[in-house]
């Protein structure tokens, strides 16, 4: 508690040990030099053998050197963060923000109606305030398959939610706003993949529920912790630090990892270790699924230091205004930026440009579990798709 009786909503510890890592990594830095000063030192002489293959060694090692000091800045400065969830529920039990939901569906084959369904249904079933939670399914395809899966799944809802260990009283059981929304795709104008969903579902939620705060999960990944939009809003709602926060990323994580990894898939070693460290500076990355935004970032807007915990949305109603956000999002000046394939991690670096904060929130129980690519083609198309947009 600080002086003056505030008790935050969240708290950052650097990690423990971090000293211990710090000497090992010394002596790591000290043997790799000892090494290179060996094979600077010891060139075999003209017509000696091995002389072209130490030169190559030489600049393997150079090389992969300077690649371990890079990584050193992903390992340097981990931070943890918690919340307290109690608190948020304590001091603002009739003003929790509005959460709207994006669930994005691309492909009925790839990605089967059953799967989609299931992820529309875990979000309908956090710990929240029905009436303030609204679910959004974006179906890039216009799947009547989907479509019917969605409602016979609305239809499920009433009987399974109450159930849900979370549900109060069954009797007074109110449930999420539950919308589908496929785009209208046309020819000469270009859809932009998942960017261009997240952009129609931005607006046509803002003329539906208009929540502060938006959640995007992926259809191939689900909610497993019916506590983490409690957790988010503990970042977003502190009162001296929640106004600079633009975004809460959760960790990905997936529950069909293979026994050996073979593709190391999993991401093990960004969500447990880089995206810590990269939190601890200030620079986490946005990157897609299981992120929550400030509707009003997400919108263009720019930090400022004088508003405080204000959630400023401009709500674009009628046609003109809608044609405005368009030209808007073509440009790329609102909503999620067009033109690259890792939509995400280019947005939320122009957010942090703005002058926004953001955080990496990775609790104990897992909030998002989700489906990795498992085979060398799912693996190579992904890693493609990637390295295009990161490089
Ligand atoms: O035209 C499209 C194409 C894709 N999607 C959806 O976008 C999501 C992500 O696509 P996926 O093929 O699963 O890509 P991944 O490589 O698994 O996605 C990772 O990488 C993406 C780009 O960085 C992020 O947006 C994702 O959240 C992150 O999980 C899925 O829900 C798709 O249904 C659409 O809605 N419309
Ligand atoms: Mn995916």
């Amino acid at each position: 508690m600080g002086n003056d009786g505030y008790l935050p909503l969240f708290e950052t510890k650097r990690t423990n040990g971090r000293t211990l890592y710090r000497i090992f990594a010394r002596s790591i830095f000290v043997g790799i030099c000892l090494i290179w000063s060996y094979r600077v030192s010891h060139v075999p002489r003209y017509g000696e053998d091995g002389r072209l293959v130490w030169i190559g060694l030489r600049a393997a090692e150079l090389w992969f050197g300077f690649y371990w000091f890079l990584t050193q800045a992903h390992r340097w400065n981990l931070v943890y963060r918690q919340t307290f969830k109690e608190r948020l529920s304590h001091r603002y039990v009739n003003e929790l923000l509005g959460v709207d939901i994006f669930v994005c569906t691309a492909d009925p084959v790839i990605e089967p109606p059953m799967m989609v369904i299931n992820t529309v249904l875990s979000v309908m079933a956090y710990d929240y305030p029905p009436e303030k939670l609204s679910v959004y399914l974006s179906d890039d395809a216009g799947s009547q398959l989907t479509f019917y899966a969605l409602l016979e799944a609305s239809q499920f809802a009433k009987y399974w939610i109450p159930f849900y260990p979370n549900a109060k009283d069954s009797k007074e059981c109110v449930f999420p706003t539950l919308v589908y929304v496929a785009r209208g795709k046309r020819p000469q104008y270009f859809h932009n993949f998942k960017a261009g969903a997240m952009n129609a579902l931005i607006r046509v939620s803002s003329a539906i529920s208009n929540g502060q705060i938006v959640l995007n999960v992926d259809c191939d990944m689900y909610s497993n912790n019916s506590l983490a939009v409690r957790d988010a809003l503990c970042f977003f709602m502190d009162e001296k630090k929640g106004h600079e926060i633009a975004y809460v990323q959760f960790p990905q994580n997936f529950d069909n990892i293979t026994k050996n990894e073979l593709y190391s898939s999993s991401l093990r070693v960004i969500s447990q270790v880089e995206f810590h460290c990269l939190d601890g500076y200030g620079g986490l990355l946005y990157v897609g699924t299981g992120c929550f935004h400030r509707r009003d970032t997400l919108c263009g807007r720019k930090f400022s230091r004088e508003i405080h915990n204000e959630f400023k949305i401009d709500i674009p109603k009628d046609r003109e205004r809608e044609e405005t956000t368009a030209v808007l999002e073509e440009k790329s000046k609102m909503g999620l930026k067009y033109g690259c394939p890792v939509e995400d991690v280019i947005t939320g670096l122009s957010i942090q440009c703005r002058g926004w904060k953001s955080m990496y929130y990775n609790p104990e129980k897992t909030a998002f579990l989700g489906v990795e690519p498992t085979t060398l083609a799912q693996i190579l198309v992904q890693h493609k798709r990637w390295s295009e947009g990161d490089f």
